[in-house]
């Protein structure tokens, strides 16, 4: 027999996830996918790094990006140094009325002498050495390349400088794929390269609150397949 309820007794639901207070919502945004590489025709470099423009794919996606997010709120918009983040953000930052900010700190890893679009040829011949950097999940491995450490480093101070900037706030970041894969690699404390390969125009979510970084996504890409 099935006791009566007790319209006193108090009842619990299930919680929905809500940011700690403080907490800064950054949503990190792939930019679009990025002129092929050509061995004739290297990228230009902005501070030694390759800085080509978007594909038309690429612009493409951008659009869906605008498409996807442009009723929703967000306080400020985020790029880094390399044109193609710029591109990428354009369609949303009209949409929205907001000027993007830049942070040099989510620039790519710097792959030495492998820069300029060379990283591209050399993981598509199966470069010994490219072969050696993804087994040992390291970019160190690429000759010149920046060291792994020092590269998580900028990545962990520009996601703490923009968090401190945006306490209570939600970001859109537009930034790279071994930025993204680092940072859920600094958020997770996985493997290097666990999350490196987020698509072009992919949404991956983390929420900043000082030293706890909690994954809300990861390579999001209904926008793009619709
Ligand atoms: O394909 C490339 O050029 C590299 O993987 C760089 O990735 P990114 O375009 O996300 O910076």
């Amino acid at each position: 027999m099935t006791m009566p309820e007790d319209p006193a007794e108090p009842e619990y639901r299930q919680r929905r996830f809500t940011a700690p207070p403080g907490a800064a919502d950054l949503l990190l945004i792939r930019h679009g996918e990025s002129a092929p590489a050509r061995p004739s025709k290297p990228f230009p470099l902005v501070d030694g790094q390759g800085d080509p423009e978007l594909a038309p794919e690429g612009l493409v996606q951008a659009d869906l990006i605008a498409r996807r997010l442009g009723e929703e709120h967000f306080d400020a918009l985020y790029v880094t140094t390399l044109r193609r983040t710029a591109q990428t953000a354009a369609p949303l930052a009209e949409r929205l009325g907001l000027t993007p900010r830049v942070c040099p700190e989510l620039r790519e890893i710097f792959l030495g002498e492998w820069e300029g679009g060379v990283f591209r040829q050399k993981v598509a011949d199966r470069d010994p050495l490219a072969e050696k950097l993804w087994a040992e999940e390291r970019w160190g491995v690429a000759p010149g390349a920046e060291d792994d450490e020092v590269f998580a480093a900028r990545v962990r101070a520009g996601i703490e400088r923009i968090a401190a900037d945006h306490a209570d706030q939600r970001v859109a970041v537009f930034t790279h794929g071994g930025v993204i894969g680092q940072v859920l690699a600094l958020a997770t404390r996985s493997r290097p390269f666990a999350f490196v390969g987020a698509d072009n125009g992919s949404f991956s979510q983390v929420v900043v609150h000082g030293p706890q970084w909690i994954v809300r996504g990861y390579n999001d890409i209904a926008h793009l397949t619709t």
